[in-house]
């Protein structure tokens, strides 16, 4: 027991109370009542004994109430003061003591798991499989499909592997066992296995270690599916095809000194349509050296001949570009004289800087995804695609047309049903076209280089049809049933009309030709700033700095 002693008038004099206690590391002193003593300095002295340290307080509190106070004595009133004091600070250790006892408690019992932890993996030492570290492998399945550590406590166990892969876990088919002879017959390696991508009931081995590792059977996207695409020409290009948008003035003088500037300084080949052609001859006989073609023959071969090809018009001319290809399609740099120009990134006023780097490359382009379109005629017994494949950049459109009735088309994706569309029509269109009509009809913005196709409806008359984005790879068939009203009208980019009676189909895929656009920076920051400039996507004034006070406390 060691004493303890208070004095009364130092804490008088700067506040605190002071006393000694020798064990107040590990045990608490308490106040005897009947051992306190005051001696004549107005000092009391106590001792302490290590008893509980609530007692402690409590004591004290019973030793003030037992101290008869007399108003005149003022020593006995500091002295009650004092020990309400000390009353307060013996609280306030037994707190800490607590803490210190809790924060004990926490330390040892991480002693025992880690101890546990190394018994354990002691013993699996002596197991004949080794880990080498896969913890995947070593999972542990009982035949619940519960994930159980090995020493079965349902991955519940406090152990390094509670928040991540353990590498003393292991996997076992069966009901969890607690004879280490059984857990050890049922240990099993993870069974391989191997993807293949099948195209229309044949692999295809085209992107499969592109996309994915098959390290020990687990899959992993090894590479982007999707990349910015670069060209670099590999010789000079030499024939550049000029498409220009009708009825413009403005395209017509651009036309004229782009194809003086290519002349006396690139030395290249040019073609233009007939039309222009004829346009350029009517203006100067310096145009004969400008070719041209006679007949749709003569155009289905262009691209065996042209390098480049130039727009100068719109949106919309880069789609009549795109359409005269229905193979492969060249380069196509398009200038914008339109009034959106979503696709046309180059200015016309800089056209000898552009076609000058263009024609040196490298150059970043964007692979536009186009659609092949089959129009099938009485498709219940004819399953054989009568018309030639229309190839689209943007959509292909199936609407009501003319008729007053809201059109009835039943679709199928890959022979799945999909749905029937009650409304105006519905649209199939590329993630290049998801910012034209797809967009009107409440379709998403999708960037051009995302592979897939939207169907998204036109006024459908359920409040529970949204549009989809369906993946690259199906095809997609649109039927007119029998018992429908009335026909339906399909176009292709907004032009090619044709009927769709009860009856036809229409059959829908991607098709292997796209269409490669040269970008202004890179496909993302051209799209991006097409939605920004062309669309005013997510155009809002910017919300001033004054205004409410925002009180963070609350
Ligand atoms: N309600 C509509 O928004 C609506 C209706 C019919 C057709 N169209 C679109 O018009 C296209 C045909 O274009 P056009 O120039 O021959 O006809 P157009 O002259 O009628 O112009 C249509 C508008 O759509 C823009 N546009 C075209 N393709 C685009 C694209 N990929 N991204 C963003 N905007 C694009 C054009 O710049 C133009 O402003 C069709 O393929 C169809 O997508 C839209
Ligand atoms: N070479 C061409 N021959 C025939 N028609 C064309 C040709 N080029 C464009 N067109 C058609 O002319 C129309 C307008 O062309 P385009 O969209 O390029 O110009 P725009 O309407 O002024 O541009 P924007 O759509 O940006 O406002 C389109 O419907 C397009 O199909």
């Amino acid at each position: 027991m060691a004493p303890c002693k208070l004095n009364s008038t130092d804490s008088y004099g700067n506040g605190d109370v002071s006393f000694s206690c020798s064990q107040l590391n590990n045990s608490l002193p308490i106040l005897h009542s009947e051992k306190a003593a005051q001696n004549g300095n107005g000092d009391v002295s106590f001792s302490c004994s290590q008893l509980d340290n609530s007692l402690s307080e409590k004591e004290v509190q019973e030793l003030l109430q037992q101290t008869p106070i007399q108003g005149t004595d003022e020593h006995l009133i500091e002295f009650s003061e004092a020990l309400r004091t000390v009353a307060k600070t013996l609280r306030r250790v037994a707190e800490g003591k607590a803490f210190a006892q809790a924060e004990a408690a926490e330390w040892k019992r991480r002693y025992e798991l880690e101890r546990e932890r190394n018994q354990r993996l002691q013993r699996k030492e002596h197991l004949p499989r080794e880990c080498n570290g896969d913890c995947n492998k070593e999972r542990t399945l009982n035949s619940k499909n519960l994930l159980v550590s090995s020493n079965g406590t349902n991955g519940q166990s406090e152990d390094c592997c509670t928040n991540g892969i353990c590498s003393h876990e292991v996997l076992q088919d069966g009901e969890t066992d607690s004879d280490p002879m059984m857990v050890k017959s049922r240990i099993m390696r993870k069974a391989s296995f191997k993807l293949s991508w099948c195209s229309k009931g044949e692999d295809s081995d085209q992107h499969k270690h592109e996309v994915v590792s098959f390290a020990r059977g687990n899959i992993t996207t090894a590479e982007r599916h999707s990349k910015q695409i670069s060209l670099k020409w590999e010789s000079k290009p030499q024939t550049v095809l000029i498409f220009t948008k009708p009825n413009s003035i403005s395209v017509r003088i651009l036309c004229s000194a782009m194809l003086r500037w290519l002349e006396e300084n690139k030395k290249l080949n040019i073609y233009v349509e007939p039309r222009v052609r004829g346009e350029l001859l009517t203006e100067s006989s310096y145009f004969n050296f400008v070719k041209t073609w006679k007949d749709d023959k003569e155009i289905s071969l262009l691209h065996k001949k042209v390098d480049l090809v130039v727009t100068l018009g719109g949106d919309g001319t880069v789609l009549w570009a795109a359409s005269m290809f229905k193979g492969p399609v060249p380069p196509i740099v398009p200038f914008s004289l339109g009034s959106l120009g979503f696709m046309t990134p180059f200015h016309s006023e800089h056209y000898r800087d552009c076609l000058d780097s263009i024609l040196r490359g490298p150059i970043n382009i964007t692979l536009r995804h186009r659609l092949q379109c089959h129009v099938i005629r009485d498709a219940a017994t004819n399953e054989v695609e009568t018309d030639e494949p229309i190839l689209v950049l943007n959509e292909v459109t199936i609407d009501r047309g003319i008729s007053s009735y809201l059109t009835n088309l039943e679709c199928y994706c890959d022979n799945s049903f999909v749905t029937c569309v009650q409304g105006d029509g519905l649209i199939l269109s590329t993630t290049s076209g998801s910012t034209a009509y797809s967009l009107a009809a409440g379709g998403s913005m999708v960037h051009p280089q995302v592979p897939g196709i939207l169907f998204t409806p036109i006024c459908p008359h359920s409040l529970s049809f949204r549009p989809l984005i369906l993946p690259e790879h199906v095809t997609v068939r649109v039927q007119v049933p029998f018992n429908s009203r009335s026909s339906a009208w399909v176009s292709f980019d907004g032009k090619d009309r044709k009927q769709l009676a009860a009856g036809d189909a229409l059959v829908c895929s991607m098709a292997p030709w796209p269409v490669p656009t040269a970008c202004q920076v890179d496909s993302t920051n051209d799209f991006l700033r097409s939605i920004h400039e062309g669309l005013h996507w997510n155009l809002r004034k910017t919300q001033s700095f004054d205004g409410p006070v925002i009180n963070n406390n609350i």
